[in-house]
C-alpha cells in the first residue's frame, strides 16, 4: 500500500516537473530553436529506423489509385483472419460476400519470407488543404489510404514482386467474386451495355456426359488458364477453341454453362446472322474483356460462309456479310491475338456441314462429339433428378441404352415428369425406352427397303 502511495506521488511530481520544463521552455527559448531541436530529433531517429512504410491513397488526382482498389481486394479475405473490425457486403453482382479492413486497422501478411504490416486510415479532407495536386481532395470528406510498412532492407522485393503480386491476386479475387454475365449484342452489332447476369445452373457435377470426357475437358481447362507462361514462351495468343458437334439435345449449350460457371468467364453470345460485316465481327471481338467464352452456336446454319475465292466476290459485290476468311481471322489471324485467356466455342449438329478449312488441324484446339446418352450419363441425370445413384431397374436400362439412341434431353425431360417417385419413374423410363428401341427397328428395317428399291430402280 504505502509502495503504490510513493510510486504514484513519484508519477505525479514527474508530471508537474515535465509540465513546468514545457511552460519555461515555452516562454523562453525561441520557437525557431525548438523547431531546429524537434526536426534533429526527428532525423536521428529516421536514421535508426529500421522500417519502411508506403502511403497508398485512394485517388491519385482525380483518378482512383489502382493500387489502392487492389489491396482492398486483396486485404478483404486477410482481415478476417487478423484484425479485430471487419466489414461486409455484397452486391447484386458478387456472387458471395466481400470484406475489407476497417479504419486504423491492421493486417499482417507474409510474402517470401518477409513480414509486411498494412494499417488502413482516414483523415478528414481539411487536414490536406494544402495539396494542391489533389483538386479532388476538397470535394471529399475524407481522404483514405492504406500505410505499407516493412523492413527497409525488403524494399527492392516490395516494390518488384510483392506490389505485383498483390495487384494479381486482387484481379482474381474480384473475378471469382463476380456473377458470369451473358452479353448479346444489338441491332447495331455492339454488345449490350453490362450484359445479364447469367443464371444457368449446370456445372460439371450436374452435367450428363460420358465421365471419361468429362474429366478430359475439365483437366484441358485447368492447364489452360494455368498456361500464361507456356502460351507467352510458345509465343502463342493465350486463346483455346473448342467445336461441340453431335444431335440436338445432347448437351452442347449445357457443356458452355458448365464451362463458363467453372472458370468464372462471361460469354459472350455472337449471333453471326446479326453482324453487318467483317468490320463489324473485328470490332466486336476487340470490344470483349479478357477471361471469356465467345460462342458462336450451330456455326453450319446461321451463316453462309463464302469460300475464300467466294469472299473475294462478296467484297466485289460490296456483300455486307461475314465472310469465312473474317472468321478464320477470329479464330487464329491477328485479330485473334487481341486480349488473352479467351476461348472459342462453335456448336454444330453437323460437323459434315462444315468448311474443311474450319476442321483443319489447329485450327480449333479440341473437337468434342457430344453423343447420345450412355449409361455413365444416365446416371449422372438419375443423380440430379431422382438423388438415387442406384436401383435394381438400372441394370435394364444400361442394356436398352445400348440399342437405343436417346438424347440426355429427352431423358431429363422423362426424369422430370415423375421425379417425386424414383421406382415409378425408372419403370415409366424402362417403357419409353422400350417403345423408341421398337420404333428404331421399325425406321431403320423402312429405310432399308427403301434402298433395296432405289437400289433395284437403278438396276432397272
Ligand atoms: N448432357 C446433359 N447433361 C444434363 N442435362 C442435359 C444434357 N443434355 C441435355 N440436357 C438437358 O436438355 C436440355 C437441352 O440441352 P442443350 O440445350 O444443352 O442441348 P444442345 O445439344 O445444346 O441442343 P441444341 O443442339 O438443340 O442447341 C438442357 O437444358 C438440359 O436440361
Amino acid at each position: 500500500m504505502s509502495n503504490s502511495k510513493s510510486l504514484l506521488s513519484a508519477v505525479a511530481s514527474l508530471a508537474a516537473s515535465a509540465m513546468l520544463i514545457r511552460s519555461i521552455t515555452n516562454e523562453f527559448i525561441p520557437h525557431e530553436v525548438i523547431e531546429f531541436f524537434y526536426s534533429g530529433l526527428h532525423n536521428l531517429s529516421r536514421q535508426f529506423s529500421t522500417q519502411l512504410t508506403i502511403v497508398i491513397e485512394e485517388f491519385q488526382g482525380v483518378s482512383k489509385n489502382q493500387v489502392f482498389e487492389a489491396a482492398e481486394a486483396y486485404l478483404g479475405k486477410k482481415a478476417t483472419l487478423s484484425a479485430l473490425r471487419v466489414k461486409a457486403g455484397k452486391s447484386e453482382n458478387d456472387k458471395k460476400l466481400s470484406f475489407g479492413v476497417d479504419r486504423d486497422e491492421e493486417v499482417d501478411d507474409e510474402f517470401e519470407g518477409v513480414r509486411v504490416r498494412w494499417k488502413f486510415l482516414c483523415v478528414q479532407a481539411e487536414s490536406s488543404r494544402n495539396r494542391h495536386h489533389d483538386m479532388n481532395a476538397s470535394l471529399r470528406s475524407e481522404i483514405r489510404y492504406y500505410e505499407l510498412s516493412f523492413h527497409k532492407r525488403h524494399k527492392e522485393k516490395i516494390f518488384n514482386s510483392y506490389l505485383p503480386y498483390v495487384l494479381d491476386r486482387a484481379k482474381a479475387i474480384k473475378q471469382e467474386n463476380m456473377a458470369v454475365k451473358l452479353h448479346t449484342i444489338d441491332y447495331r452489332s455492339y454488345w449490350k451495355e453490362d450484359g445479364v447476369k447469367f443464371g444457368h445452373s449446370m456445372t460439371f457435377s450436374t452435367l450428363a456426359i460420358d465421365a471419361g470426357l468429362k474429366k478430359e475437358l475439365v483437366n484441358d481447362l485447368d492447364k489452360f488458364v494455368k498456361g500464361k507462361e507456356f502460351y507467352k514462351k510458345t509465343g502463342k495468343a493465350w486463346k483455346r477453341g473448342y467445336l461441340l458437334y453431335g444431335p440436338p439435345g445432347t448437351g452442347k449449350s449445357s457443356l458452355i454453362a458448365a464451362m463458363a460457371c467453372y472458370l468464372n468467364y462471361d460469354i459472350y453470345d455472337l449471333d453471326l446472322t446479326v453482324v453487318g460485316d467483317n468490320n463489324d465481327l473485328k470490332n466486336l471481338i476487340l470490344a470483349m474483356s479478357n477471361r471469356s467464352i465467345l460462342v458462336m452456336e450451330d456455326i453450319d446454319c446461321t451463316i453462309k460462309l463464302q469460300n475464300r475465292e467466294e469472299d473475294k466476290e462478296a467484297v466485289n459485290n460490296g456483300d455486307n456479310k461475314v465472310t469465312l476468311s473474317g472468321l478464320l481471322n477470329v479464330i487464329d489471324g491477328l485479330w485473334s491475338c487481341c486480349g488473352e485467356e479467351r476461348i472459342i466455342i462453335f456448336t454444330t449438329n453437323h460437323k459434315d456441314g462444315l468448311d474443311p478449312a474450319l476442321l483443319r488441324p489447329g485450327r480449333m484446339d479440341m473437337h468434342v462429339h457430344l453423343s447420345y446418352c450412355n449409361f455413365s450419363a444416365f446416371e449422372q441425370l438419375a443423380f440430379n433428378y431422382l438423388g438415387i445413384s442406384q436401383h435394381k431397374l438400372f441394370e435394364q436400362i444400361e442394356g436398352l441404352l445400348r440399342d437405343v439412341q436417346v438424347t440426355p434431353a429427352e431423358i431429363a425431360g422423362e426424369l422430370i415428369k415423375n421425379s417425386d417417385a424414383a421406382g415409378e419413374c425408372l419403370q415409366d423410363i424402362v417403357t419409353f425406352l422400350h417403345n423408341k428401341k421398337i420404333l428404331q427397328a421399325k425406321t431403320k428395317i423402312d429405310q432399308n427397303i427403301k434402298e433395296d428399291h432405289e437400289l433395284g430402280g437403278e438396276k432397272l
